[in-house]
């Protein structure tokens, strides 16, 4: 059996060579060609599969480690009867990370507390379920706003696009990307939205670039600069727009779910599904493939600011300032599209909250709420 494996998925081979000859190609690069005498396609976003790749090839099983799936044309593959898989929620917390980093970064640059805003969550599923959890446990508000979801299982707990609009300090956009049907997401902040946007709010995308129109982005940032932008996901990645990457305040190259235990998670759940559609059991388990965190604990022994102390423990872990200093140093050295695609092959170690055990001393207990509310692991002496 022949399995081709985008060079960009971690554990390639404890994850598929058992099943056979593992070929690992970029995987913007991977084409018709190399898929001819395949029997398994391995892929993250950046792979189109399609009938064009496909058309001619033998391959029965197309896997992406990946939560979103709008590059898979998942009709063509029923259509021609193969085995598809995603990895859906893989690596939702590295995102939630991100973005309460972000705005953590944010609230200390700009002198605000993160429990003074209200946070407006667009697509509460997997990403966005998580995020809100994990604000309202920090006593933040937020108000949601998931349409398909509303038509399932009824309005409550759900607001509209424009009531986020109206009232909400921070949007954040958790959407796929869809561009087909009654809730479709392509630009759904358009121009008229995002002028509709408080004066000195946050949005934040790191949903999928498209969920966004980048001119009105930037026509908004230019003529008013009232705007905060954290943008993660952009229109025509990686040729990305070089003004509204200027205009943005954090801007980095879609990697908020780029935590190694998300991506792990990944490779295994593709695992998982491949030896499923073989017919196969397997043991393989994420303590199998994934290496214990640099930094396992650290120690608070006073109480300081909620918010501080947050920050300080977020930075032993991932500070998104690094992955925005560093895509910008790289675009003054090369094209913007392998600045883009550099910064996310080559990236760095980067573990989730909930990696780090934070233990606290007796004069410092008072944190153990909101710590553990933002999602790191909180040992008390007693
Ligand atoms: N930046 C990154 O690194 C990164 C990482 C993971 C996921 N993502 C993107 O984030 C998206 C969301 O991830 P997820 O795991 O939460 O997916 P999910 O499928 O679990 O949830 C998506 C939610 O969006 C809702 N939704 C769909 N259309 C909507 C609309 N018009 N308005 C409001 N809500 C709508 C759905 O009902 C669903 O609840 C993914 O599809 C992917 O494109 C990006
Ligand atoms: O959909 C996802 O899971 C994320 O957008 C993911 O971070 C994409 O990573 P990539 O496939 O581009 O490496």
């Amino acid at each position: 059996m022949k399995l081709v494996v985008d060079a960009n998925i971690p554990a390639s081979e404890a994850c598929f060579a058992e099943f056979g000859d593992v070929v690992r190609l970029p995987g913007r690069e991977i084409t018709a060609r190399h898929l001819k005498d395949a029997d398994a396609l391995v892929v993250r976003s950046v792979t189109q599969v399609n009938q064009a790749m496909l058309a001619d090839s033998p391959v029965r099983f197309v896997g992406t480690c990946t939560i979103g799936t709008d590059h898979i044309d998942t009709a063509y593959l029923k259509a021609r009867e193969i085995a598809f898989a995603s990895a859906p929620g893989c690596n939702a917390e590295a995102v939630v990370d991100y973005v309460l980093a972000s705005l953590l970064t944010l609230a200390e640059r700009q002198g605000w507390l993160l429990t003074q805003r209200c946070v407006g969550v667009v697509g509460v599923g997997n990403v966005g379920s998580r995020l809100q959890a994990r604000l309202q446990a920090l006593g933040v508000e937020v108000l949601s706003c998931d349409p398909p979801r509303a038509a399932q299982e009824g309005s409550a707990g759900f607001e509209a696009l424009q009531t986020l609009i109206s009232r909400c300090d921070v949007l954040c956009l958790h959407t796929p990307l869809v561009t087909e049907g009654p809730h479709r997401t392509r630009h759904l902040l358009s121009a008229s939205e995002i002028n509709a946007l408080k004066p000195g709010s946050i949005v934040v995308n790191a949903g999928r670039g498209d969920c966004m129109d980048s001119a009105a982005l930037a026509e908004r940032l230019t003529q008013q600069a009232d705007l905060t932008a954290v943008l993660d996901v952009w229109e025509n990645e990686p040729e990305i727009d070089p003004q509204l990457h200027a205009l943005a305040t954090l801007a980095t190259p879609h990697v908020a779910g780029y935590s190694l235990d998300g991506k792990l998670r990944g490779s295994l759940m593709i695992h998982h599904a491949l030896a499923q559609h073989l017919g196969r059991q397997s043991p393989l388990t994420l303590a199998d493939i994934c290496p214990s965190p640099a930094l396992g604990e650290l120690t608070l022994q006073q109480a300081i600011p909620t918010e501080d102390a947050l920050r300080l423990c977020m930075r032993a872990v991932y500070d998104p300032r690094r992955d925005h200093d560093r895509l910008a140093r790289e675009m003054q050295h090369q094209a913007i599209g392998n600045a883009f695609d550099r910064c996310r092959a080559d990236y760095p170690l980067r573990r989730e909250f909930a990696t780090l055990k934070v233990r606290l001393g007796d004069d410092a207990t008072s944190l153990a709420p909101g710590l553990r509310a933002a999602g790191f692991n909180v040992l008390t002496e007693a």
